[in-house]
């Protein structure tokens, strides 16, 4: 198929109850949403930067802007999706009214793995089957960065060349399994009563594992009352969003004593070795989020030690296609990893329970019902399974997110009129 319009719609989705972390507290959810139309069909992507570059260095607004500058017009542009026999990526023009000429940006070596995937045929082996959808790493490897915007873009070609094919992005995946085990992102809490009540309910609801959001002056008080709460055996793990110091490597270490799944990303996103240190003088797993931007810093970090445990996020890394890569990467190497969360609508998350369902996510991951977050979501409800399957959720099984994006919504909650590229 060949890429028509790509459409960006911004939108604000009320949350059932503000979500505190170490960077900030959110009220609503500002959503990016890129729709994009080939000549066969239609898909659909989120983006999972927040309103404020806080969690990241991106965010809603510098996102739909380098996709509406750079990002777009060279997917759209691309000759033959911007993939070249040889694998080159072919010269790209951007006639960005902004500058007199195009900038043409010559061909170059792309970092860019492989599209057609390990010869291991790892999830990653499937990339081959999305001809279209694998080209678009290639075709943005121009501008550096803006990995979420990049994902967005991705997703929603993938949605569309998945759906064109009738085929889900489970299939496509690799997935193993029909439901993934949920976990459930727990925020600060304004006291520890609320903290505990709220853990209360989301144990009612079946979750089988709690994340508890840390940070200095929040810690060792909240996570030992949720330890004394859930008893010993109930999986429980910390997140830190990068607000600790190697100073604090003694304070983290006595967290062992709480019998941790793992402590995610203590330390700031490029300080690998301390992240090696707190390793070294604790028991308890560390798992890096921010750090792990792609396969390359996944392994460079597995093998400095650096985690034990990876927190994969497909719109950090670019893309599913690179998440893929990433989780092939961690099996081959025995290191467990689970699905992360930003947030994220319907749309995201159809595609993050797909991805969860590959036989490397060990672990169960930030893949809460949408009731977690929302009162109403953008699609179809996901609803955790009863009975046998308490605490888990069913993977789609339809064509490409195998969800449907309600239109309506779209309109009511955007903030904007849409921006049309073509
Ligand atoms: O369940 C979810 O979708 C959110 C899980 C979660 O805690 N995400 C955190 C994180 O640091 O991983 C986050 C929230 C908001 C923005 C960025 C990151």
């Amino acid at each position: 198929p060949t890429l028509e319009r790509i459409e960006l719609h911004r939108l604000e989705v009320p949350l059932v109850r503000p979500f505190e972390t170490s960077f900030g507290r959110e009220t609503v959810r500002e959503v990016l949403l890129v729709h994009a139309v080939t000549d066969a069909g239609e898909g659909w992507g989120e983006c999972v930067a927040g309103r404020d570059p806080f969690y990241s260095s991106e965010y809603v607004g510098g996102a739909a802007s380098v996709i509406e500058q750079y990002l777009a017009p060279a997917l759209l542009r691309s000759p033959v999706q911007g993939v070249e026999d040889d694998g080159h990526m072919s010269g790209v023009l951007i006639d960005d009214p902004s500058h007199e000429a195009g900038i043409w940006v010559d061909d170059r070596e792309q970092q860019v793995p492989d599209a057609s995937g390990p010869a291991s045929g790892g999830a990653a082996g499937s990339i081959g089957s999305v001809p279209l959808a694998a080209s678009v790493a290639r075709t943005l490897a121009f501008v550096a960065g803006h990995r979420m915007a990049k994902g967005a873009l991705e997703a929603a070609v993938l949605d569309a060349e998945l759906r064109t094919q009738r085929r889900s992005m489970a299939e496509c995946f690799g997935a193993v399994r029909e439901w993934v085990d949920c976990g459930v992102s727990v925020g600060i809490a304004p006291t520890l009563d609320e903290l505990l009540d709220e853990v209360s309910g989301y144990v009612e609801q079946g979750y089988r594992r709690i994340k508890l959001k840390i940070k200095p002056g929040w810690d060792l008080i909240p996570v030992g009352a949720v330890r004394e709460l859930l008893g010993r055996d109930a999986m429980l793990q910390v997140d830190a969003n990068t607000a600790y110091t190697a100073a604090d490597i003694p304070l983290l270490a006595s967290l062992d004593a709480f019998g941790l799944l793992l402590i995610e990303q203590p330390f700031a996103e490029e300080d690998l070795a301390t992240h090696v240190r707190l390793a070294e003088a604790c028991e308890t797993p560390v798992c890096l989020d921010e750090s792990i931007l792609d396969v390359a810093t996944a392994v460079d970090a597995i093998e400095r030690g650096a985690t034990d445990i990876v927190n994969i996020k497909p719109g950090r890394m670019g893309g599913y296609l690179e998440a893929l890569r990433v989780h092939d990467a961690c099996r081959t190497r025995d290191v467990p990893v689970w699905c992360g969360g930003m947030l994220e609508t319907g749309v995201g998350r159809a595609a993050n329970v797909a991805l969860a369902a590959l036989p490397g996510f060990t672990l169960p991951g930030d893949t809460s019902a949408s009731s977690r977050y929302f009162a109403d979501d953008l699609t179809e409800p996901f609803v955790l399974g009863e009975g046998e399957h308490r605490g888990q959720l069913r993977v789609p099984d339809a064509p490409g997110t195998g969800v449907t994006v309600r239109r309506e919504l779209v309109r009511a909650w955007a903030t904007a009129e849409p921006v049309v590229i073509t």
